[in-house]
């Protein structure tokens, strides 16, 4: 049983990095999307993802339109703060697809609108904050979706 984390065009080395060992330590698979906002060997994403890096099952891809062809196949859930169901509603499955958007602006339009069905929020529940770091909003849905897996 497996998770597919994606994230759509990350820029901030620490959070993939931190998202690399919560893959590893939850059983997930990663898949990164370029571009990036940094080099893969950059010196923190390596700290944030510690010495686990290697053991990481990750997979790049060199554009979006790449990833849907190779996972034409695949059932895909998306998630943005402008999601109006709650993660708390999504079936998980076995070798789900979960797309996760870029620090800055998050998802694209484009894919927002063409998948306006599959896509999820985790609720905020201050008018302070727009949305969580990305690093903990995966850490969220990935555990929901252990916990209704149910993993030991
Ligand atoms: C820092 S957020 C992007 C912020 C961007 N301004 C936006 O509104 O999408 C980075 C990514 O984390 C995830 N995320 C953050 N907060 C979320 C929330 N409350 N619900 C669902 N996903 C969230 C989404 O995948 C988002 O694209």
């Amino acid at each position: 049983m497996a998770l597919n984390i994606v994230l759509f065009e990350p820029e901030i080395p620490n959070n993939t990095g931190n998202i690399g060992r919560l893959a590893l330590a939850s059983g997930s698979k990663l898949h990164l999307i370029k571009p990036f906002g940094f080099e893969l060997s950059d010196s923190r994403l390596k700290r944030a993802g510690l010495d686990y890096w290697q053991h990481l099952d990750v997979t790049i891809y060199e554009s979006i339109d790449v990833f849907f062809k190779i996972h034409n196949d695949k059932t895909f859930v998306f998630f943005s703060s402008h999601g109006h169901k709650s993660h708390w509603e999504i079936a998980f499955k076995d070798n789900l697809f979960l797309i996760f958007g870029k620090e800055s602006v998050g998802l694209s339009k484009s894919l927002i609108d063409k998948y306006k069905e599959q896509l999820y929020k985790i609720p905020l529940y201050s008018e302070h904050i727009r949305s969580l770091n990305l690093a903990n909003a995966v850490s969220i849905v990935i555990y929901e979706g252990l916990r209704q897996l149910k993993q030991p």
